[in-house]
């Protein structure tokens, strides 16, 4: 397949790499003024990874218009900016994959979402989600990840066309809960980072279990499957999150309690708001969310806030 990758940060660097790698026909776009593509174009590597020759360099976004997939990981609140920019090619008959977690903060809407209100119809959008860190799948170990969309031939195509020995694609059948779950696990990730940077790691044995129910009772009021929360979209990636020295979620959570300073993108903090917004809209009691939020945006002490939720009115389990 001929693809264009936009976003050549570490994960669509990665998508990039390994699209390549299983033979398919890739094309990296990234801005001309980006540190890490005129890295890429200086000397074919990041920090991660090296690229092969047959990737393809390009600084222009007309690249899209050759493409007959066009691949996102840009960060989930430029996305809109992002479909903007790619208004002016009029695309039609394409596919549109999107590698990334988060929720829009100002409208709450999913990326699927934010793509599908730009696109022309004739196009077809899905998401590619699930555990993997960048320098676990270049080093050649396997995980497993799921694709899905509304279109069921887009979602079966492309599970075909992706999976490897490397990465083993599930066909997603919620395209609500998978990315709700997907995002939502980057505020728990940041959750995770806190109790690590109070000691008190042995709570997040808790964190997986409680985290899980509060996210499957918002997929389930938004209408989706709750056991999506369960999946790998959420559950599933929590390895990869919660306990990963990898994951930039969890270290800008460990780093925000130790107060050391911390410049990578950490999704969480910015899902956390749209989380709450959608917890209040669909009537869902969001606490480890909030805890996390009140922490992040209202400069609440960690402790007070862990206090907060052990005294919370005692509940039945499920
Ligand atoms: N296992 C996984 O599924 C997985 C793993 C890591 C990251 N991610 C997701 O991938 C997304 C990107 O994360 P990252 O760690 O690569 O972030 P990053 O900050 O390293 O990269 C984002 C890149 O997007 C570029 N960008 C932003 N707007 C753009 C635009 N309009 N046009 C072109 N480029 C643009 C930035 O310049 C940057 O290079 C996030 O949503 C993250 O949650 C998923």
């Amino acid at each position: 397949m001929k693809i264009t990758v936009i976003g050549c940060g570490r994960w669509g660097s990665l998508i990039t790499w390994y699209l390549d790698s299983i033979g398919h026909d890739v094309t990296l776009y990234g801005r001309e003024n980006s540190k890490n593509m005129q890295r890429f174009i200086m000397e074919r590597k990041n920090d991660l990874l090296v690229f092969p020759e047959s990737i393809k360099l390009v600084t222009n976004l007309a690249c899209v218009k050759e493409a007959d997939v066009i691949v996102i990981s840009v960060n989930s609140q430029g996305l809109q900016a992002l479909m903007d920019e790619l208004k002016q090619y009029e695309l039609t008959d394409k596919i549109f994959v999107l590698c990334m977690k988060g929720i829009e903060i100002s409208t709450g809407r999913r990326l699927s979402q934010i793509a599908n209100d730009n696109l022309d119809f004739s196009n077809n959008v899905a998401v590619w989600i699930g555990p993997g860190h960048v320098q676990e799948f270049y080093h050649g170990i396997p995980n497993c990840m799921v694709i899905d969309s509304n279109d069921s031939k887009t979602k079966e195509l492309l599970v075909n066309e992706f999976s490897s020995d490397l990465i083993r694609f599930y066909y997603g059948q919620d395209l609500i809960g998978n990315e709700i779950g997907a995002a939502a696990k980057n505020v728990i990730g940041i959750a995770a980072g806190m109790l690590d940077g109070l000691d008190l790691s042995t709570l997040k044995g808790a964190l997986m279990s409680r985290g899980t129910r509060e996210v499957a009772r918002l997929i389930k009021a938004m209408g989706g499957n709750e056991l999506s929360a369960y999946g790998l979209c959420h559950l599933g990636d929590y390895e990869a999150t919660v306990f990963s020295q990898f994951s930039h979620n969890r270290r800008f959570g460990e780093a925000y309690i130790k107060k050391e300073p911390f410049d990578k993108l950490a999704e969480g903090y910015y899902t956390v708001k749209a989380m709450l917004n959608l917890g209040k809209n669909y009537g869902v009691d969001l606490p480890i969310c909030t805890a996390v939020y009140e922490i992040l945006y209202r400069e609440k002490d960690a402790k007070d806030v862990l206090n907060g939720l052990f005294t919370r009115s005692l509940k039945n389990e499920f």
